[in-house]
């Protein structure tokens, strides 16, 4: 069993109309969460709440096994955020950003500062508040890595973000995840993110998390099935997630149960197509 770096008991954060949690998760090393969802269903909260930028009502946080109270400073010096750390200081030139964030970590490393700001053309000069939309996710995501974290949490890190300096990011967390006993979690909206990068998923809805899987699970269990009928009893099999009356035909989330299922319906499977992760979420966060 792998290290966890990161445990999450019972996290729960009220808002008038919006609840997230309980939440439970842990964080394996070497491995990338992808955290997906729709729109408003608490990612970024969840990270808010990881970075203490917002105080939980109930839960715990564990970092390599340690209550976070316990462990502050490592959590500090250890976690790479790239989300909200900015936003405070956005009066401020990337370089005196720099110099004020720099001291806080003592594994700072300003050649990599200075390469990967090249690397995405970084105007130093230039305020962050003035920057683009997308110029500013590209200095966060530099700030996340320059101090050699253990753990990334990024929060949409390419939303935005220009074509090329999209394929730059990602060489950069491949390249960051050769250490295996490195860990990110990875909030995002992209398909092509999830399939390259994430080893397991995390489906957030309505502020609750409604299935984690290994994203390889997912290729070898999610299915479409054109079968010969359509009994009563296979619509409402619980491993039936969806079903079309004409041609016969369903969607299922357990391949390896599937055949015994048929045959004590007898209904014969005519064809298999397995389903892209693009289908396979828009199924979970639609049916579920
Ligand atoms: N400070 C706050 N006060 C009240 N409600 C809040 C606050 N912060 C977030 N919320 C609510 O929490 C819910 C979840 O928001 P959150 O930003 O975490 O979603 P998200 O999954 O990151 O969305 P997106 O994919 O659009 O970025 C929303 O309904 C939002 O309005």
């Amino acid at each position: 069993m792998q290290n966890l770096l990161l445990q999450v008991k019972g996290l729960s954060k009220n808002f008038n109309t919006f609840k997230l949690g309980p939440l439970d998760l842990y964080v394996k090393q070497g491995i990338v969460t992808g955290l997906v969802g729709a729109n408003g269903s608490g990612k970024t909260t969840l990270f808010r709440l990881l970075m203490k930028l917002m105080k939980e009502d109930a839960g715990h946080i564990q970092f390599f096994g340690r209550n976070w109270t316990e462990n502050e400073s490592t959590w500090k010096e250890k976690v790479g955020y790239a989300g909200e750390l900015l936003d405070a200081y956005d009066f401020l030139p990337i370089k005196e950003l720099k110099k004020l964030i720099s001291p806080w970590y003592p594994n700072w490393n300003n050649q990599q500062f200075e390469y990967l700001s090249k690397r995405y053309q970084i105007n130093l000069e230039e305020k962050y508040e003035k920057c683009s939309n997308g110029t500013k996710k590209k200095i966060d995501f530099i700030f996340a890595l320059c101090h050699d974290p253990s753990l990334l949490l990024l929060d949409e890190p390419t939303a935005g973000v220009d074509i090329v300096s999209r394929r730059k990011m990602k060489e950069d967390l491949i390249r960051f995840m050769e250490d295996d006993e490195k860990s990110i979690v990875l909030a995002t909206h992209t398909i092509d993110e999830i399939n390259q990068l994430c080893d397991e998923i995390i489906v957030l809805d309505s502020g609750k998390i409604i299935h984690s899987y290994n994203k390889d699970d997912i290729y070898d269990n999610w299915a479409r099935v054109w079968i010969s009928n359509l009994t009563q009893d296979l619509k409402n099999h619980p491993n039936v997630i969806h079903y079309e009356l004409t041609p016969p035909q369903i969607v299922t989330n357990h391949m390896d149960e599937l055949e015994s299922v048929l045959q004590a319906e007898q209904i014969t499977s005519l064809q298999v197509q397995r389903l892209s992760m693009e289908e396979v979420l828009e199924y979970i966060i639609e049916y579920s």
